[in-house]
């Protein structure tokens, strides 16, 4: 059995702005099992990038994590407590925020942001800028740490790394830039990558490469990975499981086969529908219709019921959770969606919805009229 490295439970985060309260992350849980590649996918405002950081602890002002449990090995990397005034408070166990940043950002957890640019700085070399890295978080001499970071280039795949060392990122193309990032978040052999659409900025022969770059170090550091995406594609190619997000929450968790081969939640079905394939033509693409209804006000029921072509009476009234919905045992297939028989809630005598014309063809942001709950 492989051991779990990372464990979600129920997280929920949070941005307090003027306009109300965005729930952004609103209860995820999934594991991540050592040496395993876990997508997270789902289309722009899902909630991906959110749940990301906030695994890191990475969540500024207005935004807070408001609920859940976060635990990395036995350490608790975020939990809430009830405390005897009936208020919630940070767990004992919770690491402070000097131990995530010491021992496990970087060290255990790294993180890669789509931007490279954002994470190099462009007034030092690629090379001094990964040598510093490397000797402040392994405690290696100058010299040493200049050899490592040498070495790291290579190993990433960029040609004369010894010449290259001394290059600024603007001398830099995109995807070297990447390949760059993927050294620095290798050098600390962290046990776990958190990979934010590392490669939606590239274009597909470079982000091929990069692909396989990374399954091929997977392979050797036995490295977990989430790997965040919009990119079905992307999933197919890398993950070992994924989790589709919609609106903050996971609706669909699985194998990549089973995900693929036996899909259960109509939202992964529009999204694979929509994916281009080389057995299709171009006009027979099937863009999932209406756009997402915004995080702060999010639908009654099912959320995706104002977009789904399967929607029924019932799914404006029940909010299902993410449940076991296989008969192939526990922890297999999961799926948030009331038309499995793990639901039990009347589906099938539930009369269609039509979705609304607003949803549909204009592609008008729908707020549900419906007062929140
Ligand atoms: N600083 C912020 N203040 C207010 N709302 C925010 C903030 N950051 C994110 N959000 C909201 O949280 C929700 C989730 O955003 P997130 O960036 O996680 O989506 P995503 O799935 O990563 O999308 P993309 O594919 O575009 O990166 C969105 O509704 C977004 O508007
Ligand atoms: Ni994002």
């Amino acid at each position: 059995m492989t051991d779990t490295l990372l464990h979600i439970d129920d997280l929920k985060t949070q941005f307090f702005t003027e306009e109300g309260v965005v729930r952004a992350v609103d209860g995820i849980s999934f594991d991540v099992k050592e040496g395993e590649i876990v997508g997270l996918v789902g289309e722009s405002g899902a909630g991906k990038s959110v749940a990301a950081q906030s695994i890191l602890r990475l969540i500024d002002p207005p935004g807070e994590i408001v609920g859940g449990e976060v635990r990395f090995r036995d350490e608790v990397l975020f939990g809430l407590e009830e405390g005897p005034d009936g208020e919630l408070r940070q767990r004992d166990e919770m690491l402070s925020n000097d131990e995530m940043r010491r021992r496990i950002r970087g060290r255990e957890i790294a993180i890669i942001f789509q931007d490279p640019m954002e994470s190099l700085n462009p007034v030092f070399t690629v090379g001094d800028q990964l040598r510093e890295f490397i000797k402040l978080n392994r405690g290696l001499s100058k010299s040493e740490a200049k050899e490592e970071a040498i070495d790291m280039l290579r190993e990433v795949g960029i040609p004369e790394p010894v010449e290259r060392y001394d290059n600024y990122p603007h001398q830099f193309s995109g995807g070297m830039r990447q390949r760059v990032l993927i050294a620095m978040a290798l050098a600390c052999e962290p046990s776990l990558i958190i990979a934010d659409e590392p490669t939606t900025a590239l274009d597909v022969t470079v982000e091929g490469q990069i692909l396989s770059l990374v399954d091929e170090l997977q392979d050797k550091y036995d490295t977990s990975f989430i790997w965040v995406t919009h990119d079905m594609g992307v999933v197919a190619e890398l993950c070992d499981r994924v989790n589709v997000m919609y609106l903050g929450e996971i609706v669909e968790q699985a194998t990549v086969d089973d995900l693929f081969y036996d899909t259960k939640h109509p939202y992964t079905e529009a999204l694979l529908d929509s994916m281009p394939r080389p057995d299709q033509t171009v006009e027979e693409l099937n863009p999932i219709r209406g756009v997402m209804p915004e995080a702060i006000d999010p639908p009654r029921g099912c959320r995706f019921h104002t977009r789904c072509p399967d929607a029924r009476e019932i799914c404006t009234e029940v909010h299902p959770d993410c449940r076991e919905v296989s008969d192939q045992g526990e922890n297999t297939h999961k799926a948030a969606c009331v038309k499995h028989d793990a639901f039990d809630v009347g589906y099938e005598f539930s009369d269609p919805i039509e979705i609304r014309a607003e949803t549909g063809i204009t592609g008008d942001v729908v707020t549900d009229p419906q007062e929140g709950d």
